[in-house]
């Protein structure tokens, strides 16, 4: 029996509602991913994230290659044992992270080499050595080696690039040994509606158990981005899952699972918990502003999370100006359950079929007045 069978379980409009079957539990769709780059959701407990509605976690290779190396997290029993999370975990493929924080010294056909921005030794990642790092993690999720175009670039680079991009899909797939992992395939093409729906239908030619779509979330307008999510969903199989790589703001979930998107991971909600805002059905409050400093109210009204329940708005404007640790960790676990509050309450409406009241019914909150 396929160990990742993904079932539509309820449809309003193009937004579904999924089951997802891992080895590691099944999880309903649409979902979103806490950030774990190091192993670790920063300043969280698993058995909080538990608590909250985490289903799935994200770790990045990029990191976890330079420390403490895959062969220790394999030796110690892969990520779940290792970090203490038996859920379903994604591990990406590095390649982007080499883009933004590695010291990139070179992209050939072969792969990438760039220097370790911890101790700026030289390495090399290829599709071949990305994805057996991947399966020395043992995620349940893991990701092809692809190259995400920096924004801008030329029709010309977008092209030669998703074409190499193919090329290290097919690489990545011949490297590939465990059963037990669900390779997905990563479209690019950038904002070039062409260029997109050509690399998206190649990457079909694959037939995977999933799909992102990458190259996207990376300095271009919604105006630009959200026409590429449309068209990549209406190209992409019903019946496989959609993984919408790098979007976190919760106008972006309400929008994109009303494209049918069914997978989002983001760093925001904890870095900006961590920078001292809380996410708010209006938007965003920085909690280092003066004026919450005598608020008697949870972060949120009406808010489950243990953060809303137990503590005032003034009470972590303090600690967040205090620089206590306590405030970045209260306001992580409030934005998470905030998402994770938002993609529950939107598998709800699509089960009622009213998906698109929900979607009003957000933006009216988030754009109808100022805070
Ligand atoms: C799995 C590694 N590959 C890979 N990661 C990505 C991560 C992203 N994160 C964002 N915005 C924050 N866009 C992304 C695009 C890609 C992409 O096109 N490819």
């Amino acid at each position: 029996m396929d160990p990742f069978r993904f079932t539509i379980q309820a449809r309003s409009g193009r937004a579904r509602v999924g089951l997802l079957t891992t080895p590691h539990g099944r999880v309903e769709t649409p979902l979103f991913m806490p950030v774990g780059t190091q192993g670790s959701v920063k300043g969280l407990l698993p058995k909080d994230l538990k608590a909250i509605g985490s289903q799935v976690l994200l770790a990045n290779t990029y990191h976890l290659l330079l420390r403490p190396g895959p062969e220790r997290v394999q030796a110690l029993g892969g990520l779940h044992r290792f970090a203490g999370w038996d859920g379903p975990w994604l591990t990406d493929s590095g390649g982007f992270q080499v883009m933004s924080l590695g010291h990139l010294r070179r992209i050939d056909e072969e792969g990438v080499v760039f220097q370790s921005h911890l101790d700026g030794s030289l390495i090399r990642l290829t599709p071949e050595r990305s994805i057996a790092i991947q399966e020395a993690l043992g995620a349940d999720f893991i990701m092809a080696f692809d190259e995400c175009p920096p924004y801008p670039s030329s029709p010309e680079y977008l092209k030669a690039s998703l074409e190499r991009t193919l090329r290290w899909l097919e690489r990545s797939l011949k490297a590939k040994t465990r059963p037990d992992q669900a390779l997905f395939g990563i479209a690019q093409g950038g904002t070039d509606a062409g260029l997109r729906a050509l690399s998206t239908r190649e990457t079909l030619r694959f037939d995977l158990p999933g799909y992102a779509i990458g190259g996207l979330a990376v300095g271009e307008t919604k105006e630009e981005m959200f026409p590429m999510v449309a068209l990549s969903t209406e190209i992409l199989p019903e019946a496989k899952p959609r993984y919408l790589m790098g979007v976190g703001h919760p106008e972006d979930l309400v929008a994109a699972m009303g494209l049918g998107v069914d997978l989002f991971d983001s760093v925001y909600p904890t870095r900006t918990g961590r920078f001292g805002s809380a996410l708010v059905p209006e938007g965003r409050i920085n909690l280092k502003n003066a004026q919450y400093l005598e608020d008697k109210r949870p972060l949120e009204e009406g808010c489950d999370c243990y953060a809303c329940q137990t503590f005032s708005r003034a009470y972590i404007a303090h600690l967040v100006r205090a620089e206590e640790m306590l405030g970045g960790i209260l306001l992580s676990l409030h934005n998470l359950r905030f998402l994770h509050r938002l993609t529950e309450r939107a598998r709800e409406a699509i089960r009622q079929g009213s998906y698109g009241a929900f979607a009003r019914e957000f933006a009216e909150r988030r754009f109808g007045k100022e805070i």
